[in-house]
């Protein structure tokens, strides 16, 4: 299937005041195909927004090349946007305009015919909740209602591939809920080609079926989620068992177990039974280990007080892959799963 989007090298660096450079996006190289939902995902200032304002020729590319809907966004700007919509971080329709009239002007701008446009305008309303607020004024509605209304904006061109900036940043979680709805709906309805970008690992996880993980203007991790997630980051068990200290003959049947090399980690915790120790490892396919692990442990004369399964998350991908975590650069999404306790990685001891 030819790629609805096709980059190579794209490149983008800007100059600060006082000569520094940055280099916002380095190297992109991807093909996307038609119909598909993609996420870039990324910490604030990874070069996201820069990425999308290149492929909608709102930036040109320090250097590299790329195709948008078979047009070239260097050389051919005008079919680019004619074939695309775009709905950016702060796009705010007029304040001042009635929802309905809003929608029917931004017809007239396409070019589209007086009954067509108000066609339009009424079926996207509909299709985004809108209808009800048809007659009020943007500045009168809430932060999830204007974000909808820019939603449809971008769609009265009727659009094959739709890039969307960080949709649901702001929107409190309902709100960020009924826009994703909405967003499925479209995709449902219009078979369209989605490119957007989050800083919300659940959204990226949930409704992505390709994560674009990028980080310091790099692209670094590019699969469907539940692989990023399997190849990875791996699941994670953690077992309580009776003792005072770690136990060489439990680390080496812990070891046994542990995936592509990695340790086992240790750490003694309180357990109402009395000391005892908290080992996690991180394995392949938890819900097979973990069964063979406990009798193994029952069988070498450990008491096992508690076993948990973790399953990795996007920002346990984005801790093995950078050494950081995605959620502590986010400030106040509330998606948030506890956090792991600290364990340190041990040896016999
Ligand atoms: N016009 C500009 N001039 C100078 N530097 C810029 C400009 N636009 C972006 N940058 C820098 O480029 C880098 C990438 O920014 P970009 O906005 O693409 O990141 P992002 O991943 O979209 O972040 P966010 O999630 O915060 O929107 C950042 O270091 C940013 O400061």
């Amino acid at each position: 299937m030819t790629p609805i989007i096709s980059t190579m090298g794209l490149t983008k660096t800007f100059h600060r005041k006082g000569g520094e450079e940055v280099v916002a996006v380095s190297d992109l190289t991807m093909d996307v195909e038609p119909g598909s939902l993609t996420a870039f995902l990324g910490p604030n200032g990874a070069g996201k927004s820069t990425s999308l304002r290149m492929l909608t020729t709102l930036l040109p590319p320090t250097s590299g090349s790329a195709t948008v809907c078979g047009f070239d966004i260097t050389h051919q700007q005008a079919d680019v946007r004619r074939s695309i919509g775009y709905i950016g971080q702060k796009n705010g329709a007029a304040q001042y305009y009635r929802v309905r009239d809003e929608l029917v002007s931004q017809g007239a701008f396409y070019g589209l015919g007086r009954v067509e446009r108000r066609r339009r305008a009424d079926e996207l309303m509909e299709i985004l909740g809108l209808t009800d607020l048809a007659t009020r004024t943007t500045m009168t509605l809430s932060g999830g209602q204007r974000r909808r209304v820019d939603i449809a904006l971008g769609l009265v061109p009727a659009p094959r591939l739709l890039f969307l900036d960080e949709p649901s940043t702001g929107l409190d979680p309902q709100s960020r809920s009924h826009l994703w709805d909405h967003i499925l709906t479209l995709r449902e309805r219009y078979g369209m080609t989605l490119l957007l970008t989050t800083h919300y690992l659940d959204e990226a996880d949930r409704f992505a079926e390709r994560v674009m993980i990028v980080d310091q203007g790099r692209l670094i991790a590019d699969d469907t989620s539940a692989r990023l997630k399997a190849e990875l980051a791996g699941d994670r068990v953690l077992v309580t068992v009776a003792g005072t200290g770690p136990d060489d003959g439990a680390l080496a049947t812990l070891r046994r177990v542990a995936a592509r090399g990695d340790d086992v980690e240790h750490a003694p915790v309180a357990a109402p039974e009395g000391a005892a120790v908290r080992y996690a490892v991180v394995v392949d396919q938890g819900d097979r280990v973990l069964p063979g692990l406990l009798a193994d442990l029952a069988a070498g004369g450990h008491r096992v007080l508690a076993a948990e399964l973790h399953q990795p998350t996007l920002d346990d991908v984005f801790l093995r892959l950078t050494g950081r975590s995605l959620r502590e650069e986010q400030a106040t999404t509330g998606t948030d799963t506890p956090a792991q306790p600290a364990l340190t990685p041990g040896g016999p001891q």
